[in-house]
């Protein structure tokens, strides 16, 4: 039920026409109300009525949510430049843009939610058909969860022939349609088949990775594998994404729906977030799973603080990412070393960074000097991202990728899409990978990508 009134839409609508008429160009409208407090998993529920173009976004210490439905405009790119050529698009839809806006929260307003494919050279497109190179979207829709409020904008672009009663009509009938929804009782798939892909040609070319970092062709790069799963019927995916947040804390639970596929996952791996112009980012590589006691889980931390290989893979991470940040930002922080970063069923070597963002700088520019890190490409950057391209066989679309959000207050935040998995209808494709360092063991290695598949898998009727 919803208790607020809309404000004037059809009057706001009417005024953006005469202004369209006027420049003779389309112009963006967004228009951002207070709303009574809203459950995200039940408006992103009640989204599937509207648009089968919906993204749910929020934050590791669950503080922020977003909720996406629609398109009110997009922005693609599709280039070594794809950063840039977002940032481009976004700065032009900004010119002609009208916004009301009463509150000025970070997350409302004109906001793009969306990502970027871990390479955009791979030239493969299948399974990812529904997921360009990069897609970033400002929601028709949007709903945001923020300093324990919540906000709904509506964004449109409206075009000098559009008629404002019709957009209206349209703008208040699908509104009402998103408070609407009654939510189902939680409904997990069952596994109907489970698919490994090639284990052993995987541990294959992890040995042939530790062999070519000993001959000194690259120094680390991370391997991913796929499982792939099938149902007995249509994943309903607000119930999955529900369950994900209730079960994995200290992560970024994300879901971007495009063209009826989903791509879904719970990644504890922060890219980058700007807020006010403070730049934070985190390096998190090196792993170990968690004790069944609490004096095996002290233990194994312990020997993962203590482990050269796991320092090894960690250490290169906060180099690149220092040198990344010192590009473009100042005051910079970085502890000495490492400490133990728990999620549920596995730690990891954690190092926050902290920088003040130069003036002149966005968000977008900082992605671009981090992406990939060497948690998921490997070091040096190019040269790993390549032999990623020539030796791992899976499309590695979005996962490992950027997934975020920016608003135009140069505020927003970037996950890289780890812990994730590609849902199509009653099928799913799971990816994990890690770290290959000289002493890297194939066996081990292994191991550890089957504990970073668990969290995905468990919430799609596995173990
Ligand atoms: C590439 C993944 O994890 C990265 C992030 C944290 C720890 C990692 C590791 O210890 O190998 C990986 O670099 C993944 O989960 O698919
Ligand atoms: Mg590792």
């Amino acid at each position: 039920m919803l208790h607020t009134k809309a404000p004037h839409i059809e009057e706001l609508i009417g005024e953006a026409l005469q202004k369209a008429h006027h420049i003779g160009e389309p112009l963006f409208i967004s228009i951002v109300e207070r709303i009574d407090a809203q459950d995200p998993f039940q408006f992103f529920e009640a989204g599937s009525a509207v648009d089968t173009h919906r993204s749910f976004w929020q934050s590791a210490d669950n503080d922020f949510t977003m909720v996406g439905v629609g398109k009110g405009s997009q922005l693609y790119a599709k280039s070594e430049q794809r950063f840039q050529e977002v940032q481009s698009l976004w700065n032009e839809l900004q010119e002609n843009a009208i916004i009301h806006d009463d509150y000025n929260k970070k997350g409302t307003g004109m906001v793009a939610l969306g990502g970027f494919s871990f390479d955009p050279l791979e030239a493969e497109t299948t399974p990812w058909e529904s997921f360009p190179d990069s897609q970033l979207t400002i929601p028709a829709y949007l709903l945001t969860n923020v300093d324990e409020e919540s906000y709904l904008t509506i964004n449109a672009v409206i075009f000098p022939e559009d008629h404002p009663q019709q957009i209206a009509n349209q703008i208040l009938s699908q509104r009402e349609l998103l408070f609407e929804a009654e939510m189902k009782a939680v409904q997990l798939p069952e596994i109907k088949k489970t698919v490994e892909i090639s284990p052993e040609d995987w541990k294959v070319s992890v040995r042939k990775a530790t062999e070519d970092i000993k001959a000194g062709m690259i120094e680390k790069v991370v391997l991913a594998r796929e499982l792939r799963l099938s149902f007995h019927e249509d994943t309903h995916i607000t119930s999955i994404l529900r369950t994900l947040a209730e079960t994995q804390s200290n992560s970024y639970v994300f879901a971007f729906e495009s063209n009826g596929d989903h791509f879904i996952g719970a990644t504890p791996e922060r890219l980058a977030k700007v807020d006010e112009r403070k730049l934070v980012s985190t390096c998190l590589a090196g792993t170990t799973p968690r004790g069944k006691s609490e004096e095996e889980d002290m233990l194994l931390g312990q020997e993962l603080l203590a482990d050269p290989k796991n320092r090894q893979e960690h250490q290169f991470v906060v180099e690149m990412i220092r040198e990344a940040v010192e590009a473009c930002s100042s005051q910079i922080e970085i502890p000495e070393a490492p400490i133990l970063y728990p999620l549920k069923n596995l730690q990891h070597l954690y190092t926050p960074v902290k920088a003040i963002l130069d003036q002149g700088y966005t968000l977008l520019d900082v992605i671009e000097k981090l992406h990939p890190t060497p948690a998921l490409g490997g070091m040096p950057q190019k040269k790993s991202v390549s032999y990623i391209r020539e030796h791992e066989t899976l499309n590695r679309g979005w996962y490992a990728g950027p997934v975020g959000w920016f608003d135009i207050r140069n505020n927003g935040e970037f996950a890289v899409a780890i812990r994730s998995a590609l849902i199509q209808q009653d099928e799913a494709s799971l990816f994990a990978g890690c770290g290959v360092v000289e002493d890297s063991d194939p066996e081990a290695e292994y191991e550890e990508t089957a504990v970073k598949l668990q969290p995905m898998r468990s919430v799609l009727g596995g173990f």
